[in-house]
């Protein structure tokens, strides 16, 4: 089903998730959606892999981890924090060198901790691993040394979807 993206969210520089100048990461591309979920895009390549041809769990996890993270972080670019627990469900393999999304959503919140969970999605849309996961809201200064968020956080200019089939 479609659904209208809202906003993109900041990448980072050097996260290997999302960072836009780390050519190891997923090149993960964040979009909040219309129906308060978010949505991830990314690529799997060769060098995430575990086995010849599948995907790494361990990259499975940190999109999922990062993308449920996100959800939380809807309409704002200073919102942060950690996760303090994660669990994941493989169900089917992910193939490398493949155009991949994922979509997560909040199930929890108050003031110090919040609760998500996500899918990733194979390209026919079925679901190929989905997580929960817990975490604690904490101001940037109690997770990294200074000018993050000044230097290395920002929006990729470039040609975003205005819609995206989930
Ligand atoms: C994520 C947001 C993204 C934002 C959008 C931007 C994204 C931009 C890209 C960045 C990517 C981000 C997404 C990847 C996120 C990571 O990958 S984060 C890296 C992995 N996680 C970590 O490194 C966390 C490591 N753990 C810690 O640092 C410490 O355990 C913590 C979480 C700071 C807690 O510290 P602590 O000293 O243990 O604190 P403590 O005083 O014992 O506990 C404080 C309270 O929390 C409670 N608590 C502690 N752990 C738990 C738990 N597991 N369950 C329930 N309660 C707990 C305690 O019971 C206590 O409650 P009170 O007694 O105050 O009522």
């Amino acid at each position: 089903m479609k659904q209208k993206i809202k906003r993109k969210q900041n990448n980072s520089a050097r996260c290997i998730v999302c960072g836009d100048q780390n050519k190891a990461s997923l090149g993960c591309r964040f979009y909040e959606l219309e129906n308060g979920e978010i949505a991830a895009t990314f690529r799997s390549e060769d060098w995430h892999q575990s086995y010849p041809g599948r995907m790494h769990g361990g990259m499975a996890a940190g999109v999922l981890d990062e993308l449920i993270g996100r959800a939380a972080a809807q309409g704002s670019d200073d919102f942060w924090g950690v996760t303090v627990e994660l669990h994941m469900k493989y169900k089917k393999p992910i193939p490398t060198e493949a155009d991949l999304k994922a979509v997560a959503r909040v199930t929890k919140k108050n003031r110090k901790l919040f609760e998500g969970t996500g899918e990733i999605l194979l390209p026919d849309g079925t679901v190929a691993v989905e997580a929960w996961g817990k975490y604690m809201i904490l101001p940037l200064s109690k997770i990294s040394d200074g000018g993050f968020a000044e230097e290395e956080w920002y929006q990729i200019e470039e040609d975003d979807p205005k819609e995206i089939d989930l």
